[in-house]
């Protein structure tokens, strides 16, 4: 029978709602009532790694997730590898695994919406779909998978939707690469081509910013006193953005901090398109990195990853083309 690797991180999977409709986390060892449910499909092998709400979820715990995947599938030919986790910050958990494992073998990241005692708990069956999924020789080779309400989605396009739905998980600018029915795992796009970043450590810090019409600039001023390692801007539209804040912004490139621009729509890319004070153009003849459609919280993990590799602000732009 196929072996699968079971890793539990928390998150409402692993979480109750009491009388007075609070949610709260529960033991460490919540997901393991689903395990008989999974027994049919694989051979089920379980780490409690963490019990945390995602929201907890650091950078630096998902290199420690990354290193404890690689040691465990080095020490066992697991099939594939399935994770719980909470749904906030799954994307970013998600994706960080996508960019810095080499491994051919499935990795399904899952968690849910509704806590396991609420009735219809999506917990089971997404991760039911998951260990189908992660058995399935069609998902070799495909990155980090989300699994999630019958679809299977590639960590880099994925993305939260919704504050409360079962559906929330969406790759808006792609759709689903794969669905899952209640006989078989279909996948019907391939994902693009995979990246791979070996890394050292989590630790860069590189914040994120959100452009507003009539950004005040003393609320960036903080940015010139952080010992920063890059930044990302979420832009208007097509990567534009209020004149008011290029003074900061100048001034972080002139000290050697590469800047990244994403946009703030959840479709399309920056481009450098706008020749008006603040618009993509000028931004770009600046210094300013464009990035390729990975939305804000995306776009930092991998300028973290990134700048392990390199400061060149060309050689940046060249990862992000
Ligand atoms: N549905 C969830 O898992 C949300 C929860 N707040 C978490 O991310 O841990």
């Amino acid at each position: 029978m196929e072996k699968v690797l079971l890793i539990n991180t928390g998150g409402t999977i692993a979480m109750s709602m009491d009388a007075s409709e609070t949610v709260k986390p529960l033991d460490d060892q919540a997901v393991d009532k689903i395990l008989p449910f999974l027994t049919s499909y694989a051979e089920i092998e379980t780490i409690n790694l963490f019990n945390l709400p995602s929201p907890h979820i650091t950078p630096q715990i998902m290199n420690e997730l990354k290193t404890r995947i690689e040691q465990e599938t080095a020490r066992t030919a697991y099939s594939g590898v399935v994770i719980t986790h909470g749904t906030d910050t799954l994307e970013e958990t998600a994706y960080f695994l996508d960019l810095t494992l080499s491994l051919s073998i499935p990795v399904v990241i899952t968690g849910a919406m509704r806590s396991s005692n609420e009735l219809g708990a999506d917990g089971p069956v997404n991760l039911i779909s998951s260990v189908r999924t992660a058995v399935d020789p069609a998902s070799r080779d495909k990155g980090v998978l989300v699994v999630f309400n019958d679809e299977i989605h590639a960590a880099a396009h994925v993305t939260k939707t919704h504050t409360s739905n079962v559906a929330t998980f969406q790759s808006p600018q792609f759709g689903p690469i794969g669905t899952i029915s209640k006989k078989h795992v279909h996948y019907h796009h391939a994902p693009l081509a995979r990246e791979y970043y070996p890394i050292r450590h989590a630790d860069a810090n590189v914040p994120l910013i959100k452009a507003v019409a009539g950004m005040n600039p003393e609320w960036l001023q903080f940015l010139l006193d952080q010992p920063i390692d890059g930044l990302v801007v979420e832009a208007f539209g097509l990567g534009n953005l209020p004149p008011a804040v290029l003074p900061i912004l100048k001034q972080l490139l002139q000290k050697g901090v590469p800047v990244l621009l994403v946009s703030r729509c959840y479709n399309g890319q920056v481009q450098d398109v706008y020749d008006y004070e603040g618009g993509g153009r000028q931004l770009k003849s600046m210094g300013v990195i464009f990035s390729n459609g990975l939305n804000g919280q995306k776009a930092r993990l991998k300028l973290m990853v990134a700048l392990q590799q390199t400061r060149d602000v060309s050689a940046l732009q060249q990862m992000f083309d």
